[in-house]
């Protein structure tokens, strides 16, 4: 073991192993999904905690036997469900509102601790759950840790200690505990003046002042790095992912001095680890390498999937550093490509006066655990991808390279070679036909006429009262529903005892809006596993996988779809479903279609040709759902762009060109509508501020968005922006089982209308209710309808004339 204190404090030797930033923490078979969903259904807390210490201990051995070896080679994220929620607890930050209900600063892997996490992840009865939002430029969503003004660290020293320990234990080699750094907790904190009664933290200070809370920070994770220590870790990782990007509240020159400020301190901390401080999650730029090099770190790691290889110049601050070049991407599954890959390291090897490791550009926990599970994939295409597993394997080949040659390297790069050309003609790749419409598509496609003009006309054929009540489209997926759909899949149910099943379900959920009084139905989405995959498993130009499982956010997992090829519609995807719906009612049925962003969003898409090309061919694609949605019969069609936010590019400089795109393809699919059909779009799962210009490109006819999470500060974003469209602010989270009260829900109509006008306000939630169960659906419904009929009710007889 490494245990001989170097005059700074750090154990010697310093060079990190060949090594990945991080792997999935949800299991093979979802095990983590499945114990954190029986506890939070009323289980036993030692049941989850021997679940997240046997999930730990099988992938340090599993992560070994791939063969990262050496002490520090393999990350060990010791996290139950998030890193930034997890960071949160490890550093003692816990809003007011959690402690005065009895929920301090604990152990987060102690049963107290594990109920402290839950109840912050989800919320209780009374008290709002932290926010959740997007990770960079991925599909995971990670809990916002709050701010409060007074609030001091309570670092957990022993319990991280206690943590190291257990892993240690149960490894060869000495693991590398993975934590967030002190720069992006911050950055990704909100900081706030206090909370709501019963709501979300809200109000925000300056932002900028959080960086002056830097040096305590660092305080509280020096005492953790000195309990790591004292519990024999060699290496820390401190990630730092918010120094690549803009967009911060705060001006990028004080985030720099913080950062060589922030890393001086930690790096002058007596008997600590070693400390490797990847960058990553796009390019750290000179500054930021500078900013590190001089702190005295041991490890500094670069994402070179997205960012370039840095100039000999940029790389001088970092020498006698550690250098992991992140050349292995994770955040996508297609394999590497080699010859790039080693062109990279021979320029840092070139460039860099130090020592080399090779690893990620990421964490690989936007990825499936290993592709060689996916049996019902076609080998011809499978063979073209790498998930976790692969990409160890590849990190390990090149590593082989850099250290002294590979006889194999010349034979791998030539097979990767092989394999792209093999790629590029395909036939599902290039599609003629595709390509032809595509390239006929003229500025016309994606223009509707006014909308004052539309407006009137779909006023006229709907007729629907002020404030008109709706949901955003999904209802509760049951056990029933996704145990219909799994027997379905077995081949235990035939096709038209599905189809019996299903319509069952959705005759089920149109009676129980007609009861509760809803303006607007839905069908209740109880066909799609998710609305991506859904749509993936129709459209030609995709496959799924089988159990390609990602945590998308808490107990939540997603298997994205692999865009590989031109996408077209071979036949209507949701038309018989709609139709059928709307059979059973006279109130009006959405049509439900998910946009070709958030399609793209969501799904592992092609790196041959420029996103925009394929956000248009699923445009077409949806554009000729629209066409037989409205061609039969269906009045209002909404299509989701959840994602829109999600795909901006971090740096400001690219997203001009990204809006433009994403905004021409959401025209592209809508643009088919005629002036009577209503075209609705819903965003959520981000703060919109930023794009609010763009939402309003997007010519939809009704906006629904999500807004109570963050105290409805994009309603004011809105009417600032002058916002005239239909509008519909959610007016409760559904992401956790709290029901709203009636007073909560008039509060915030009210709000809505006095800011942005009755004549365009709809009454809805925030996002689908599929997370939900039927008890709350219904009651907050109910709270809906009755919060609603009394704000009508104010809109109709004013209190005070005008
Ligand atoms: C709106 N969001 C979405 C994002 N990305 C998407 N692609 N889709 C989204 O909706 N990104 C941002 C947010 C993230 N939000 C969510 C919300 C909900 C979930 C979720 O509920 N995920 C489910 C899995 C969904 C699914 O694929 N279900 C399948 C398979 C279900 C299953 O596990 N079946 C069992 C058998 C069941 C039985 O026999 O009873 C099995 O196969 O073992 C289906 O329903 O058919 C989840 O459970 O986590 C995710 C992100
Ligand atoms: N129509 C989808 C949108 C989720 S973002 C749903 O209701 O689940
Ligand atoms: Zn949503």
């Amino acid at each position: 073991m490494n245990t001989i204190p170097s005059p700074s404090g750090a154990p010697r030797p310093a060079t990190l192993p060949t090594t990945v930033l991080g792997y999935p923490r949800i299991g093979p078979d979802r095990e983590m999904k499945k114990a954190l969903e029986a506890y939070w259904g009323g289980g036993d807390p030692a049941a989850l905690s021997a679940a997240l210490s046997s999930q730990r201990e099988r992938t340090l051995q599993h992560l070994q036997g791939l063969g990262l070896r050496g002490d520090g080679a393999v990350p060990a994220d010791g996290a139950a469900i998030d890193q930034v929620l997890d960071a949160a607890v490890l550093l003692g930050v816990v809003p007011a509102r959690f402690r005065a209900a009895g929920l301090r600063p604990v152990d987060p892997d102690s049963h107290d601790g594990l109920a402290l996490v839950s109840a912050l992840a989800r919320g209780t009865e009374e008290l709002a759950p932290l926010e959740l939002t997007k990770w960079f430029d991925t599909n995971y969503h990670y809990y916002v840790p709050e701010l409060e003004p007074g609030a001091r660290f309570a670092p957990q020293g022993e319990a991280v200690a206690r943590r190291y320990r257990a892993f240690a234990d149960a490894s060869a080699d000495l693991p590398r505990l993975t934590l967030l750094g002190p720069v992006s907790f911050l950055l990704l904190a909100k900081v706030t003046t206090g909370a709501l009664e019963g709501g979300a933290a809200h109000g925000r200070t300056d932002p900028r002042s959080r960086l002056d809370l830097l040096p305590d920070l660092c305080q509280a994770y020096a005492t953790l790095l000195q309990q790591l220590r004292a519990a024999g870790a060699s290496w820390v990782q401190l990630e730092e992912p918010a120094l690549a990007s803009d967009g911060w509240d705060v001006p990028r020159e004080p985030i720099i001095a913080g950062t060589a400020a922030a890393y001086r301190q930690l790096a002058a901390v007596s008997d600590r680890p070693n400390l490797f401080v990847p960058v990553s999650y796009g390019a750290a730029g000179a500054e930021v390498l500078e900013a590190l090099g001089g702190s005295g770190v041991e490890a500094v790691g670069i994402d070179l999937e997205r960012g370039e290889v840095p100039t000999a110049a940029e790389l001088a601050p970092l020498r006698g550093i550690t250098l992991a070049a992140g050349v292995v991407g994770g955040r996508n599954i297609w394999r590497t490509d080699a010859t790039h890959a080693v062109r990279q390291l021979d320029e840092l090897r070139e460039r860099h006066r130090g020592p080399i490791t090779v690893s990620t550009a990421t964490s690989l926990q936007h990825v499936p655990h290993d592709v060689a599970r996916e049996r019902a994939l076609d080998p011809e295409i499978a063979c073209w991808l790498a998930f976790a597993d692969q990409k160890i394997t590849e990190v390990l080949s090149l590593a082989s390279h850099l250290h002294g040659g590979s006889p194999e390297l010349e034979s791998w790069c030539r097979e990767d070679a092989d394999r792209r050309a093999r790629r590029a003609q395909h036939p599902r790749v290039h599609v003629a036909a595709v390509r032809d419409r595509l390239a006929a598509v003229h500025a016309g496609d994606r223009r509707r006429g006014p909308s004052a003009v539309r407006r009137e006309a779909q006023q006229a054929a709907l007729q629907l009262p002020p404030l008109p009540t709706t949901t955003i489209g999904s209802f509760p997926q049951t056990a029933q529903i996704r145990r219909l759909r799994a027997a379905h899949r077995r081949g235990e149910l035939g096709q038209e005892g599905y189809v019996d099943g299903i319509r069952e379900q959705i005759a089920q959920c149109v009676a129980h809006q007609e009861q509760l009084g809803l303006d607007v139905l839905v069908h209740g989405e109880a066909e799609r596993n998710d609305m991506v995959q859904y749509f993936a498993e129709l459209l030609e130009g995709f496959v799924t996988t089988t159990h390609g499982w990602v945590q998308s956010y808490g107990s939540r997992c997603l298997r994205p779809p692999v865009l590989f090829g031109d996408v077209h519609r071979p036949q209507a995807m949701t038309v018989e479903w709609t139709r059928f719906a709307a059979s059973l009612t006279s109130r009006p049925v959405k049509g439900m279609l998910t946009g070709p962003v958030t399609i793209l969003a969501w799904s592992f898409v092609r790196d041959d040709q420029p996103l925009s090309e394929t956000s248009d061919q699923i445009a077409l694609a949806l554009r000729d759902e629209v066409d037989d949605l409205q061609r039969s019969g269906t009045q209002i069609i909404q299509v989701d762009e959840p994602a829109l936010r999600e795909l901006l590019p971090l740096r400001e400089a690219d997203r001009p060109e990204y809006l433009r795109w994403s905004v021409d393809s959401f025209r592209l699919a809508t643009g088919s509508a005629g002036a009577e059909t209503q075209i609705h779009t819903h965003l959520c799962y981000s703060e919109f501020e930023t794009v609010i210009e763009a939402i309003d490109a997007l010519d939809a006819d009704v906006t629904t968005v999500e807004a109570s999470r963050s105290g409805f500060e994009v309603v004011s974003a809105l009417a600032r922006h002058g916002f005239s469209r239909g509008i519909g602010p959610g007016v409760w989270d559904i992401h956790s089982p709290r029901v709203p009260s009636v007073d909560e829900l008039t509060e915030r109509l009210r709000l809505a209308v006095s800011v942005l006008g009755a004549a365009t306000v709809w009454s809805n939630p925030d996002c689908g209710l599929k997370t939900r169960g039927w008890p709350e659906t219904t009651a907050s419904l109910e709270n809906l309808v009755r919060a609603t009929a009394a704000v009508r009710a104010e809109i109709a007889a004013p209190a005070v004339p005008v």
